[in-house]
């Protein structure tokens, strides 16, 4: 039976509810609860309350496009917009913006408090989530090993030594037993296994196993993670929530638990190694077992591991997902890997490949391979979209009034598309563009071309990046053709980094 006491307090509250958010809605008729309109940023205006989220939502899966369509349908290069429980982020594509923030106003923009919140777990106080003098230590550390003698003789011969490995132990049997190979997963283990090699001094042999390898799985899985948490509020109360709904599957913090370990592994397996002389040179990892953090301390396991983490997403995806897109163009684009292959032809003789240290001053000099890898990066830039957060009031170079606390975020996989930066053939995979009429490497501006940062934070491994790219291109293109698996649906995975979502399944012939 019913109480009618309850039924009346029942009524009452839910009618104080419906009073209070339609005040509400009244209120803020067109963005998220309790935020003003940004006044002089182009801004579409979205639902009562919720503001935008419902469309950053329903776009999650395809974010690039739909950031592209925003500077786009209101025809601005920098746009903003407000939406439930994400924070207040101004998105820009003008390379003046972009040079401003990286570059002349550098002091004022720092890694933020949500990019802190949502990889902390991975990558802890890394490079990567590192500010002032956390950040200052390492990259200063790790600047030490990236000098030309061991470009010169250390690294191309690792690049040519795992390229080899690939070729015999992946490609060849392919080619004999007539078997589709994914390219993305092939390149993953390569770069892998090159990176923790001269980085940490360890043979992996990703490249020997037919799965995934179990560290770069869960490794995979936790980025991904981490960049949902950018789009999800509540991803707070919805990981656990997840957790229980899905008992059966590894959480993220087993995920990380993996990860961790394999971190470890390597750094006992090096303390190892300095404790019994074994090791030559001095690498990555041995240079921040010698180092002194910002405290003048020498750095724990702890602090170890953030620094395998950072550096394996750093050495190790950026260059396999630049490569497999690198591909993925080339066979769709047949006269521009014909004009590579002619370069290749002409430069890389037998002579050149057998000597890393002669195929090193070569590919430094192949114009044209440089522009295929430069264009690759502008349609698909490895970072395809970063953020930074302002420390104080300020104002961009095209005018927009920046205040204490927003978000600033540039979009580089939107800029290159985007006309008014590239040009009326922005989308167009054109290696020409990158060439001057004199037939040299044309350089943009890094605010027009950010594919590897700007200003002092700017990609410590662009160079390494480039070499170990274009060694592979080279090799690769001279010795087999690829062909499409025809059918399948090659997009990106909307994460950290720019992932194949689902791979790149090829078929494999020697070139005669
Ligand atoms: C195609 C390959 C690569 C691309 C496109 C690329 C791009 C980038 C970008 C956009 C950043 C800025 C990230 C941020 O701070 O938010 C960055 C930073 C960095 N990259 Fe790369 N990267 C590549 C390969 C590499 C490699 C092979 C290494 C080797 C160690 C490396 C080392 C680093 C480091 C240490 C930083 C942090 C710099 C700092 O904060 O001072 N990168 N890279």
């Amino acid at each position: 039976m019913s109480n009618p006491l309850s039924d009346s307090y029942l009524s009452r509250t839910l009618c104080a509810s419906a009073a209070i958010i339609t005040a509400l809605a009244l209120k803020y008729p067109d963005r998220a609860l309790f935020d003003e309109h940004r006044e002089g940023i182009a801004e579409r205006r979205g639902w009562p309350i919720v503001g935008r989220l419902p469309e950053i939502a329903s776009n999650a899966e395809i974010l690039h496009e739909f950031l592209l369509h925003g500077f786009t349908s209101l025809n601005s290069l920098t746009t903003t917009a407000s939406a439930l429980g994400i924070p207040r982020t101004i998105s820009t594509v003008d390379p003046r913006n972009i040079e401003h923030i990286l570059k002349h106003n550098f002091e004022n923009y720092a890694k933020g408090p949500q990019l802190n919140a949502a990889t902390g777990d991975l990558f802890g106080h890394g490079i990567f989530n590192a500010n002032g003098e956390q950040w200052k230590y390492q990259r200063k550390t790790a600047s030490h090993i990236f000098n030309i003698k061991n470009f010169r003789d250390l690294f191309t011969e690792v690049f040519v030594k795992e390229l080899d490995i690939m070729c015999k132990g992946v490609l060849d049997k392919a080619v004999a037993l007539n078997q589709v190979v994914d390219f993305h997963d092939t390149m993953f283990k390569f770069t892998l296994d090159s990176f923790i090699l001269l980085g940490f001094g360890v043979q992996l042999n990703a490249l020997g196993s037919k799965e995934k390898v179990p560290f770069a799985a869960s490794f995979d899985e936790c980025q991904l993670n981490s960049f949902q948490r950018f789009i999800n509020p509540l991803w707070r109360v919805t990981e656990p929530i997840a957790n229980l709904m899905h008992p059966w599957k590894k959480s993220i913090s087993q995920h990380l638990d993996t990860v961790d370990i394999f971190a470890n592994e390597v750094i006992e397996n090096r303390r190892k190694q300095l404790a019994n002389g074994e090791m030559d040179h001095r690498d990555l990892l041995s240079r921040f077992m010698e180092a002194h953090n910002e405290n003048d301390q020498p750095l724990s396991n702890r602090e170890l591991r953030d620094i395998v983490l950072n550096f394996v997403i750093a050495g190790r995806d950026t260059t396999a997902q630049a490569l497999s897109w690198t591909f993925y163009m080339l066979l769709l684009h047949p006269r521009v890997e014909s004009k590579l292959l002619k370069e290749v032809l002409q430069n890389i003789t037998d002579d050149v490949a057998d000597d890393p240290v002669i195929l090193y001053e070569v590919i430094k000099n192949m114009t044209y391979a440089h522009a295929v890898f430069y264009e690759v990066l502008r349609l698909y830039p490895s970072v395809p979209n970063n953020q930074k957060y302002a420390l104080n009031v300020d104002i961009l170079p095209d005018g927009t009034p920046i205040r204490k606390g927003d978000y600033v975020m540039w979009c580089p996989w939107a800029q290159g598309r985007t006309e008014a930066v590239w040009g009326p053939d922005a989308k167009e995979f054109k290696p020409e563009r990158w060439i001057t009429a004199y037939g040299e490497l044309r350089r943009e501006s890094q605010g027009q071309w950010p594919a590897f940062h700007a200003g002092p934070r700017v990609c410590l491994g662009q160079n390494l990046a480039t070499l170990e790219a274009l060694v592979a291109m080279v090799f690769l293109v001279k010795r087999y053709r690829f062909r499409l698996v025809p059918g399948q649906n090659i997009t990106y995975q909307v994460s950290l980094t720019l992932p194949m979502k689902e791979g790149m399944r090829v078929y494999v012939h020697k070139r005669c």
